[in-house]
């Protein structure tokens, strides 16, 4: 079997072509979205990341604001920074783009943004309410890289009410929220949340209908833990340099060799990443059309 690839490129591409629509719409009523960023420090994966979301807005025609601190910066300073986007009109939705450098906060730093500008939905009154919705409405941000990763399994019909859903990794943007998203009523699916202290984690693999791998270990997800026709979501990106031409290169968390036995397979890069940024613009608009309401 050679699996069906959950293209994200052309998914996200389909997302964007949407939201022109809607943007275009909200600016005929005055109303102009602005996103805005917040990164500190220099590493070059998160300064990939930004550049990328900005380039997006451009692309769909939101405003967007850039905030750079170095790796330097204080907490006090990242706080400055945070309090200045919650009171700038300009920016309807920010983020902090994650991870921030040792000694700072991160938490703390979430907390104290306006949780009505939060583009990414992590807040805690953003994520309580993730929480809370099980069954209601969503009318609060969604964490971007779950929301991405529904959106892919829907657009490419693959079934999810009733799965067994396993996700390898506990984190804050993907495993955490993914399993609270997951499990709502509409969506149904079952969750086993796994992590680097599962024991025998390729016990729990074996039996996914869809597995999302989101640790950042590369090529740890074998094809013999793979149970065969399963939809594979590969989330990880470790960036790999070689010695001797310096490029790097990006590789996932799933060996390549899975495409032959699993069902659909997100490959990395060109899957969930994509997505990611395409469902922060969904944030970014979804919000502006709320405050319309
Ligand atoms: N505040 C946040 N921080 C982080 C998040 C997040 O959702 N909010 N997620 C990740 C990083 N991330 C977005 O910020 C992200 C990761 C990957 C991609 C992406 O497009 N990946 C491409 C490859 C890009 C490259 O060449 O480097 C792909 O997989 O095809 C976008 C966004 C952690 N931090």
């Amino acid at each position: 079997m050679t699996a069906t690839t959950l293209d994200g490129v052309a998914t996200a591409a389909a997302v964007k072509e949407e939201l022109r629509e809607r943007i275009a719409a909200l600016k005929a009523r005055g109303i102009r979205p602005g996103l805005g960023t917040l990164l500190v420090g220099d590493d070059p994966g998160s300064q990939s990341y930004v550049a990328g979301k900005h380039r997006d807005c451009a692309e769909v025609g939101i405003e967007s604001i850039r905030v750079d601190l170095p790796a330097t910066a204080s907490e006090e300073d990242v706080m400055a920074a945070i309090i200045a986007l919650n009171t700038n009109p300009d920016v309807t939705g920010y983020i902090i783009q994650l991870p921030l450098p040792r000694g700072i906060d991160e938490n703390a730093m979430l907390e104290l943004m306006d949780p009505d500008k939060d583009a990414d939905g992590l807040h805690p009154t953003n994520l309580g309410r993730l929480v809370l919705g099980v069954g209601g409405e969503i009318t609060s941000p969604l964490p971007c890289t779950p929301a991405g990763i529904v959106e892919m399994l829907q657009r490419y019909d693959v079934p999810i009410s009733g799965k067994h859903v396993v996700v390898v990794g506990r984190g804050l943007t993907v495993g955490r929220p993914l399993g609270l998203l997951l499990t709502r009523k509409g969506l149904d699916a079952t969750v086993t949340l796994t992590h680097s202290r599962t024991a025998n984690l390729e016990s729990y693999v074996r039996r996914a209908d869809i597995l999302v791998a989101a640790v950042g270990v590369a090529g740890l997800i074998k094809p013999e833990w793979v149970k065969p026709g399963a939809a594979v979501l590969d989330v990880g990106i470790t960036r790999v340099v070689n010695e001797e031409t310096g490029k790097a290169r990006l590789v996932g968390d799933v060996d390549p060799a899975v495409g032959e036995v699993a069902g659909h397979l997100s490959p990395v890069p060109g899957g969930v990443g994509p997505m990611t940024r395409a469902m922060l613009l969904k944030n970014v608009v979804d919000a502006a059309e709320r405050v319309d309401s």
